[in-house]
């Protein structure tokens, strides 16, 4: 069965690294459901196969056996070429380092996306700065990321992520280097563009403030999933 834009399924998915005799398994079948517009923190002890998990829903892993199907597509049966293009189209991503370019500026950095997906100057330079300002970045435009704190970084990468609209963000320890209170304002800002856009939020993280406040929580552990929790409404 499709699913549909900001829906994620997985199915019978096993996946190992290595080859021949040195395989190491490190997923064992993962079974999950994600509906749009859901939050969720995936959680788990160092090891126990988080990233893997969100490389496989990227499409920057393909599992050994079973399915990934993102918004409607099954992209572990997808090439390199299409993979890229989908993900550019579809989903954005946020990590725990940020990950700027140090020598553009906050606008140039929010501008990339767009490049790739060939606005007009115009229309992407006035998109990015719409975007910077909506996240609390007004009058930072032209700084450099290390003119730029933590907290501020991450606000431009959340913008990056988000500047094309993509139905899916897939974040990766994203308030891993903040302080607690700038790790607050950060969850917020993201829960408020997962409520404003309905975009579908699937977040690694070790830190329970961010569980707390997900929709749901899935916790992996030696690779399997153990166990889901629901947020009480
Ligand atoms: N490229 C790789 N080659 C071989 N083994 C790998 C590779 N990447 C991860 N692993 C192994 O797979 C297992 C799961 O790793 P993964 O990074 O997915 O866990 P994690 O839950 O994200 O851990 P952490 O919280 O420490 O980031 C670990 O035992 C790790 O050593």
């Amino acid at each position: 069965m499709k699913n549909a834009a900001g829906e994620l399924t997985v199915t019978g998915v096993n996946h190992s690294y290595g080859t021949g005799k040195i395989k190491v398994p490190v997923l064992f079948d993962i079974n999950l459901h994600i509906s749009k517009g859901e939050f969720v923190a995936l959680c788990g002890s160092s090891g126990s196969g988080k990233s893997t998990l969100l490389n496989l829903l990227a499409g920057l892993t393909k599992p050994d056996e079973g399915s990934v199907m993102v918004s409607g597509e099954e992209i572990s049966r997808y090439s390199e070429n299409e993979l890229c293009l989908f993900r550019r189209k579809s989903m954005g991503f946020i990590f725990q380092s940020y990950n700027l370019l140090p020598n553009l500026t906050a606008l140039e950095n929010v501008e990339l996306p767009l490049i790739f997906s060939g606005e007009s100057v115009r229309k992407r330079r006035a998109r990015a700065k719409e975007i910077l300002e909506h996240v609390g970045l007004t009058g930072r435009l032209d700084h450099k990321p290390n003119e730029l704190s933590g907290g501020q970084q991450q606000r431009v990468s959340i913008a990056r992520a988000l500047v094309n609209q993509p139905s899916i963000i897939l974040a990766d320890e994203p308030t891993g280097n903040l302080d607690s209170k700038t790790e607050q304002e950060i969850l917020t800002l993201m829960r408020q563009m997962n409520k404003e856009n309905k975009t579908t939020f699937i977040i690694v993280t070790h830190e329970q403030e961010v569980a707390e406040q997900s929709d749901r929580v899935i916790y992996l552990q030696d690779g399997r999933v153990v166990q889901k929790r629901t947020r009480p409404a």
